[in-house]
């Protein structure tokens, strides 16, 4: 069935459940004979994994990963790397209710409208437990691409109405993390924090922004029409849980320049003065930094009662229970470099193939 595998030369495909035995994945592609630095892979699960902080879902999972294939002597032999994360602390019992009813905006009743049968315990292989594989996957692709001199960084940039201004560099990714919520600004990180702290207390969910710098990308990757770089950037974005936007460059403010605004004016290294374009034009990588911006909802998942509907469609009312949480922008942040990372390796891969 289509939907559980993502890429062309590097493919990942994932499968398993929020509460069933285990998350894992198949990694195809990666070329034999790199180096994998296992302890920055844990550190890239821990950048995503529940319980972190107080401001995250509670859910206690160690998430450590178990490789099964394609590794030998801490080396890529180029076969699958199959890997597993074992779920170590559902509590199945508090989503009982959710047998019978749907959460409105998660993905209970589209499941069910569409498989006609589903694991309800912790929102099944709708819950963002999944990306546990994608960051594996994606901190490999992330290390191999470090060794090529692309980075990748992604930071919050605004949670609810509070938005960070400031000029982007990469050396502000070391105060981004040293944050819980991951923004480059310890004045904004305390406002950030005490507005998902009160938001959690009234039992609600909150949205957010990350935005992601791609840095060393060489001119030419992309693979005009249909497989544009920036297409299938957002498709990566876009296929994260909870994700409602993407933007790149210049993006909706774009609708309200001129073109003599917008013009990215050349420099006589074929850079440009400006990067309205993101960093891409006609699909392809310009060399420039690719520059882009994902927009998280609230999620659904409220400690509020709501009225909804069971699988009769007769109303109930429902109060959110489980772990969950109240803002997923700072776990996310590792989650978007994953996607970027194995979007940036397959194209780099793609386009060495033109090459002699
Ligand atoms: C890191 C992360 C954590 C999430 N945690 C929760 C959560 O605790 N509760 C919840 O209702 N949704 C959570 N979500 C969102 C749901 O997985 C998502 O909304 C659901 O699958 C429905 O899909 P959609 O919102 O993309 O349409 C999380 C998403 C991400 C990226
Ligand atoms: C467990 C994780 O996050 C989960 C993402 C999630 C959701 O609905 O997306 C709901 C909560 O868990 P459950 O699936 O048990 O309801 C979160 O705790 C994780 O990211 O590892």
């Amino acid at each position: 069935m289509a939907g559980s595998g993502f890429g062309t030369l590097i493919r990942l495909s994932t499968f398993g459940e929020s509460h069933g035995k285990a998350i894992g994945g198949i990694l195809e592609g990666i070329p034999a004979g790199f180096t994998l630095d296992f302890d920055e892979l844990q550190k890239d699960l821990d950048r995503r994994r529940p319980g972190q902080s107080a401001i995250v879902t509670q859910r206690k999972e160690s998430d450590k990963v178990q490789f099964l294939s394609g590794i030998f002597d801490g080396k890529t032999l180029g076969t699958p790397i199959g890997f597993l994360v074992e779920n170590e602390d559902q509590r199945s019992a508090d989503y009982s209710e959710l047998e019978k009813a749907f959460r409105p905006s998660h993905a209970d009743f589209t499941y069910h409208q569409k498989y006609g049968a589903r694991d309800h315990r912790g929102g099944g292989r709708s819950s963002a437990r999944e990306t546990v594989s994608r960051v594996v996957a994606g901190a490999i692709a992330k290390q191999i691409l470090a060794q090529k001199g692309i980075r990748i960084d992604a930071f919050v940039d605004q949670i609810g109405s509070l938005q960070w201004t400031g000029e982007w560099n990469s050396g502000l990714k070391e105060l981004s993390e040293s944050t819980v919520v991951r923004v480059p600004s310890l004045e904004l990180a305390g406002k950030m924090e005490e507005l998902i702290r009160e938001v959690r207390k009234e039992g609600d969910t909150i949205g957010g922004r990350i935005r992601c710098v791609i840095e060393g990308v060489p001119a030419g990757l992309g693979e005009p029409v249909f497989d544009k770089l920036h297409a299938e950037l957002g498709k990566a974005m876009l296929s994260i849980n909870a994700v409602k936007g993407f933007e790149i460059g210049s993006g909706f403010d774009s609708i309200t320049m001129k073109g003599s605004e917008h013009n990215d004016l050349f420099t006589s290294d074929g850079k440009t003065k400006t990067n309205y374009s993101g960093g891409i034009q006609g699909g392809i990588s310009n060399g420039m930094p690719i520059d882009f911006r994902v927009a998280f909802k609230p999620v659904a998942t409220i400690m509020q009662s709501q009225e909804t509907i069971n699988e009769s469609f007769e109303p109930v009312s429902l109060s959110g229970k489980g772990r969950h949480d109240p803002c997923v922008v700072p776990r996310a942040v590792p989650i978007v470099e994953a996607m970027a990372a194995l979007v940036i390796l397959d194209y780099y891969l793609i386009q060495n193939s033109y090459r002699q």
